[in-house]
């Protein structure tokens, strides 16, 4: 008998309005009533995913002084909206983005291990460090940090909630009736945390939850977000353009887990990916391409590019030639709101300019082109092959996936290909009575906090060494 393949984690991302999906599609429903987040989770949950995941963005982004047109909806609060999912959902993990600069580690760590309770031990946090001033204007304290001390902020945060999440005992509720005691003493949720970021004190107010701690989740794909995630997190949200990219990114992140004391199956490497189910392979890449051609408007094109040049390219038609200006380089970015994802803007124009002259496209074309990700597209049986195939590849331990339509977007996929992954053995056939998030995504139990900062210090000690 053969060997089952290794399981395929799945979460399930809510798409909001941007250039992954399509808003203008008639199929496309609210970006924010409940019900669209409803179906949207049930469906996922009939298909037995991992997790639902939200992203957040705290500003709406601006590009050349105006509203970027695209980003502006589908991600209102985090919390209520995974509060609220928790109601209506019963197997289902919900992991929601909080920002780790412009939150407290007092309401974050009450927030999630409120939501761990109400939900049966399904919470996630993705911890992401986004530290621009722009967007800290929305804040009392403005944009204060550092951008060096990102990450030294977010691993200051989540130890500070994991010393909160910890600091009820598993026997702190005596619940003596016969001598109207409900606390066993009264040193319950006792904590202190002092370093550069926090200097709190004081009695934690929300009893133990389900998991201890809820799944740490990060997105960041930087040297210091890796290693920020080797050292503190259970997940990593990333993205890439190919598998073999993937496993670049797979090997290096594993790899760095032994100085901290832990085994590779400890952090699951999750990529974001879009996919298109068609009856057969050449229907699905046909769909594929209209689909890439709705999200990527003349308007869009234009926006995407200006991203690349960081300067304004309004004046340019769309179904022209790529500009003939050379980029703006410097410190000044185009956009606000959200990281330009542009090293070398110089080389990066020769590359498109070669791609546009090879292939004869125009500048919509061309930003049809850059913007492909990795993408599973083709009949259900092709799909799940590569899935399988992916992980037993070490591309990744499993996929966020990403939709194109909200709220129906997933359907597809859970009527078409989970019936296969589940009979080629990479996915549950149902979910397993009474499990939490950490037992879904096969993560061993939270460990204490004080056993994070000792493997950290050592590995950092190690590191310098
Ligand atoms: C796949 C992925 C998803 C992300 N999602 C969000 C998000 O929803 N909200 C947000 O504020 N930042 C998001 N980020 C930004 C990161 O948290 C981080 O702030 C940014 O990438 C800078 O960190 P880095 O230099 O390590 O990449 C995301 C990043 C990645 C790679």
């Amino acid at each position: 008998m053969s060997t089952p393949p290794k399981q395929v984690i799945l979460g399930a991302h809510f798409p909001g309005v941007n250039n992954t999906t399509v808003w203008s599609d008639p199929r496309s429903g609210s970006h924010i009533e409940f019900d669209s987040f409803r179906r949207f989770a049930r469906a996922a949950e009939r298909g037995h995913l991992d997790f639902l995941f939200l992203a957040e963005g705290l500003r709406l982004r601006e590009q050349r002084g105006l509203i970027h047109d695209l980003d502006v909806v589908g991600r209102p609060d985090t919390l209520p909206v995974l509060a609220a999912l928790a109601g209506v959902t019963d197997h289902l993990g919900l992991v929601g983005t909080i920002n780790a600069t412009f939150n407290e580690p007092y309401e974050v760590a009450r927030q999630f291990a409120t939501l761990d309770h109400l939900s049966g031990g399904r919470a996630g946090w993705n911890v992401v460090t986004s530290s621009d001033a722009f967007t800290g204007e929305n804040f009392r304290r403005g944009g204060y940090l550092d951008r060096e001390l990102r990450y030294e902020r977010a691993e200051s945060i989540v130890r500070a909630a994991r010393h909160l999440w910890d600091s009820w005992q598993v026997d702190a509720v005596a619940g003596d009736q016969e001598h109207g005691r409900f606390l066993a003493d009264g040193t319950v949720g006792e904590f202190g945390y002092h370093d550069d970021h926090f200097d709190i004190a004081g009695h934690f107010n929300v009893p133990r939850s389900p998991q201890q701690h809820p799944v740490i989740f990060q997105a960041g794909d930087s040297d210091g977000g890796r290693e920020f995630a080797a050292r503190t997190a259970d997940v990593i949200f990333t993205r890439h353009g190919t598998p073999e990219a993937g496993r670049a990114f797979f090997r290096d992140v594993k790899s760095r887990l032994a100085r901290y004391g832990r085994r590779p199956d400890d952090l699951k490497i999750l990529p974001g990916v879009t996919f298109v189910v068609g009856d057969t392979d050449e229907e699905a890449a046909e769909l594929a391409a209209d689909i890439r051609r709705q999200q990527v408007s003349g308007q869009t094109a234009i926006l995407l590019l200006e991203q690349v040049w960081n300067r304004d390219l309004s004046g340019y038609d769309p179904d022209g030639p790529l500009p003939d200006v050379e980029p703006e380089v410097g410190p000044s970015s185009i956009i606000q709101g959200r990281a330009r994802h542009v090293d070398d803007a110089r080389a990066e124009v020769t590359r498109l300019r070669a791609l546009a002259e090879e292939k004869n496209l125009t500048l919509r074309e061309v930003a049809i082109e850059r913007g492909q990700r990795q993408a599973f597209v083709g009949s259900p049986e092709t799909i799940a092959d590569a899935l399988i195939d992916a992980v037993q590849t070490e591309v990744s331990d499993g996929f966020i996936l990403v939709p194109h339509i909200t709220p129906g977007g997933l359907d597809a996929f859970v009527d078409q290909v989970v019936p296969l992954l589940v009979e080629r053995g990479a996915l549950r056939a149902s979910y397993a009575e009474g499990s939490t998030l950490r037992d879904q995504l096969g993560l061993s139990a939270a460990r204490p906090a004080t056993d994070w900062e000792t493997a950290a210090a050592a590995g950092v000690r190690k590191e310098s060494a």
